[in-house]
């Protein structure tokens, strides 16, 4: 777990290169064209607002979501008990502390990338839906409302999700419930990462680069974290400066895979600050372990051969496995040659 400590970084954290040397140049410039889409435009059939999201889906990868309809006061209510919850000592977050062989509870992913070496950040990881499935003892019990907030607020934002699935698919050519369908028996995590201050921040990385091995993520962002996150564009890094309360959301590899790599699952990385904390609050949503991805069969033809192998999740995951989170390496890995 990471230290209280800013001045000291052990070495396992600190990375041989500087984050920000290298053919990789950060382009800030690009920051403001983040495609940025109004729910509320798509709720209303706005034609243009859906063909704002398809060529997002398509360039980007990611976009700000905003006008999605979940109250700011429970914005609000679910940063602060995060604030509370992790201001406490660490022996009572440790009370939840996630174990080897379940990636569920408080603690410090095992991440591998080419230099083995540690992200900066914390994570508290939550499996919320299916609710029969949820493991309760993993579950702050303080502040007091943390449990009903994580609920209320998982399952609203995991309502905005279901929608996009439902304007993702009609943009596949579908009906606007068959990438729902899709995922048999959704399963959907809460996660909150927690990156304190950092003392090199040349040479620590927050999170390392990697793309999600999931559908859809959504990210609620702190407002004072303007170059934090960093998303993979035109041989560059991006930084995401995020519109107060804007859902920041992302295609994850699975949703490429569907869509036989007309939706792009984009490399990502987080950034350390010397000054500043930073907490998210994110939601991603995945199939059941044992359901089978493979590109749609419409999606494929002579001009667009399948891409991908067919896979089970549970066995491509990380969520399910604990495994490697290096770049694209798991979605190239069933790429078909
Ligand atoms: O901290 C963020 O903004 C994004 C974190 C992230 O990419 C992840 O948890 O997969
Ligand atoms: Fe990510």
């Amino acid at each position: 777990m990471v230290k209280n400590d800013p001045l000291r970084v052990p070495p396992e954290y600190i990375r041989s290169t500087p984050i920000h040397e290298g053919p990789e140049r950060c382009l800030l410039h690009l920051s403001p064209e983040i495609p940025v889409i109004d729910l509320s435009k798509l709720r209303k059939g706005s034609t243009e607002e859906l063909r704002k999201l398809d060529m997002a889906c398509k360039d980007w990868g990611y976009f700000q979501l905003v006008n999605y309809g979940v109250e700011e006061q429970l914005l609000q209510g679910m940063k602060d008990a995060t604030v509370h919850f992790l201001k406490q000592p660490l022996y009572e977050k440790q009370k939840y502390t996630m174990p080897m062989e379940n990636m569920q509870g408080y603690g410090h992913l095992q991440v591998h990338n080419e230099e083995h070496k540690r992200d900066w950040s914390d994570s508290l990881l939550l499996l919320t839906h299916p609710t029969q499935c949820r493991d309760l003892s993993f579950w702050p019990k303080t502040p007091e409302r943390y449990k009903e907030l994580t609920d209320i607020f998982s399952s609203k934002v995991n309502q905005v999700g279901v929608e996009l699935l439902h304007y993702l698919s009609v943009l596949l050519a579908m009906n606007k419930d068959v990438l729902l369908e899709l995922h048999k028996e959704p399963q959907v995590y809460f996660d909150v990462n927690y990156y304190p201050p950092c003392n090199q921040p040349d040479r620590v990385l927050a999170m390392s680069t990697h793309s999600d091995e999931n559908t859809l993520t959504m990210v609620l962002q702190d407002q004072n974290d303007a170059t934090a996150l960093q998303i993979k564009y035109k041989g560059g890094w991006v930084p995401v400066t995020p519109k107060p309360n804007a859902l920041i959301c992302n295609i994850g590899d699975i949703i490429e895979i569907w869509s036989n790599g007309k939706y792009k699952s984009v490399e990502h990385r987080v950034v350390t600050s010397k000054t500043k904390v930073r907490s998210v609050h994110e939601v991603f949503m995945l199939p059941g372990p044992n359901v089978y991805i493979e590109p749609l069969n419409h999606l494929i033809n002579a001009r667009s051969p399948k891409l991908y192998h067919k896979i089970r999740v549970g066995d491509y995951a990380n969520v399910y496995s604990n495994g490697e989170k290096q770049g694209r390496s798991q979605i190239e890995r069933i790429m078909i040659k």
